[in-house]
């Protein structure tokens, strides 16, 4: 734990308190509903989250995974039904959560370090040490691999190096829970695969809980412990979970995509995927202009 020792050595109780990784943050989801006016977009939706979990979303588009990650992140209320973390109710507190989306969302007009040292303010309030905060923001930038990039603003960075900037600013900003949503799905295949590699790490040596959006079976399964698909039911978004059947990876990531254990579960993946997209397009698109059936 590189950062904790850190932050020890700051001599700031405060602070050590604030930054100090969850001990606890099970998350459970009872039988959310929700809707924009006439619109269910979530139907019933009931799932937890495990201590340190790596739970991934998959499912067709607008089927309601990014508006699932809002209810979690409490930036909407469900309709009805509860989400609680430790069994406090999001509607009684807001989650200490960090957010990163495709977009990086970086002020530009900041630099990589004071990105996250905004970031740990707003978290911790004022009346911390300056020099205390910029010393915490360059440690979270080390630890995404950005230590000569502390002074870089985000128009000199290229998106590998933003996003992972993103990812040091939530992982400062949010304790309990780390929410994703596609957040490697503008970059080059290479930097995806570096930063997919960073996520197993940080998931395991920080011990976070994460829950990750992608369209991507092969990222799916290479991250997850727990991938659930959110499909498209006739009264909005339905679930099946699938547990990932082997050992996170130590192993070679070419090893594992070639074993026999990826592939027979990838099939079964694409099996779900496939019976959710059909049912989209039956439900949807199989009728020409004029209404009738093709
Ligand atoms: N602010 C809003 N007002 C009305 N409808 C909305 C709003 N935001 C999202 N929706 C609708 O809610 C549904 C679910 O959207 P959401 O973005 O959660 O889906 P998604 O599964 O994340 O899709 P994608 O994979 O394409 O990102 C969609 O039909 C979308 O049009």
């Amino acid at each position: 734990m590189v950062l904790l020792e850190r932050v020890e050595e700051h001599d700031n109780n405060d602070l050590e308190e604030a930054i100090r990784p969850p001990i606890k943050n099970k998350i459970e989801a009872k039988n959310i509903q929700f809707g924009y006016q006439d619109v269910r977009i979530l139907n019933d939706i009931s799932m937890d989250v495990q201590e340190g979990e790596f739970l991934v979303l998959m499912g067709p588009s607008g089927c309601g995974k990014s508006t699932f990650l809002r209810l979690l992140a409490g930036l909407e209320q469900p309709n009805a039904g509860d989400i609680t973390i430790d069994d406090v109710s999001l509607q009684t507190q807001a989650p200490d959560c960090g957010v990163v989306f495709q977009d990086y969302s970086l002020f530009p007009w900041l630099t990589a370090r004071n990105n996250i040292v905004l970031a740990l303010k707003q978290k911790l309030g004022k009346a911390k040490k300056k020099q205390a905060l910029q010393q915490l923001a360059e440690d979270y930038l080390k630890l995404v691999n950005l230590g000569h990039a502390i002074t870089k603003y985000p128009g000199q960075m290229s998106g590998g190096m933003k996003q992972r900037a993103a990812i040091a600013r939530a992982l400062a900003y949010g304790s309990d829970l780390l929410l994703m949503d596609e957040p490697f799905g503008a970059l080059d295949p290479i930097t995806r695969i570096q930063l997919q590699d960073l996520m197993l790490q940080i998931s395991r040596e920080q011990k976070r809980t994460i829950v990750f959006v992608t369209h991507d079976a092969d990222e799916a399964i290479y991250l997850a412990d727990r991938i659930i698909m959110f499909g498209l039911g006739k009264e909005g978004a339905v679930t099946t979970s699938l547990e990932v059947p082997f050992k996170r990876k130590t192993t070679n990531r070419k090893k594992l995509l070639e074993s026999e254990e990826f592939l027979t579960f990838r099939d079964k993946v694409y099996e779900v995927m496939n019976k959710e997209i059909l049912n989209q397009i039956d439900e949807t698109s199989l009728v020409t202009a004029d209404g009738a059936g093709i």
